[in-house]
């Protein structure tokens, strides 16, 4: 059996619908929600910020941040010193952002993914490993 995850979740209005369908979707990890809580407009750094925080302070192992485009949420989390955020569209760029680039935030476009297409990436995201070797340089070299 293996260990829960500890995920912090957060979006702006525009990924309200998205975070809440994956919250149902990970209902067996341990998540915390770091809102918005409606559909009311917002501003994303007032989210993305406190998900970037609670994984960087090692709290939680992962993070999702769902916005309309998912630059905004990705922008404001890659100014955490150890957060790698990455926006992924594709279940391979899901993949692949563990693999190459041992992201610990997933960014997730709603407005440009299907709920069942984010639902895939996310559990990809959560249940693949970083593959170290001569990744594992080129993220060291990444904090500046
Ligand atoms: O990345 C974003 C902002 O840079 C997001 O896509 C926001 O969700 C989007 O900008 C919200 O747009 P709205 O017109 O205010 O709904």
């Amino acid at each position: 059996m293996s260990a829960k995850l500890k995920i912090a979740i957060g979006s702006d209005h525009a990924g309200y619908e998205y975070k809440e369908m994956l919250k149902t979707f990970l209902q067996d990890d341990e998540l915390k929600d770091f809102g918005t809580d409606s559909l009311a407009s917002v501003d994303y750094p007032d989210f993305a910020h406190p998900v970037a925080s609670a994984v960087e302070s090692g709290a939680y192992n992962f993070g999702i941040l769902v916005c309309g485009s998912a630059n905004g949420v990705a922008i404001t989390a890659n100014k955490h010193q150890h957060i790698r955020a990455a926006i992924c569209w594709e279940n391979e760029i899901a993949a692949l952002a563990r693999q190459h680039n041992n992201a610990n935030i997933i960014c997730i476009p709603a407005r440009f993914v299907s709920q069942d297409l984010a639902k895939e990436m996310v559990k990809t995201f959560l249940q693949t490993a970083f593959e170290g070797g001569r990744h594992a340089g080129r993220v060291d070299k990444i904090s500046c």
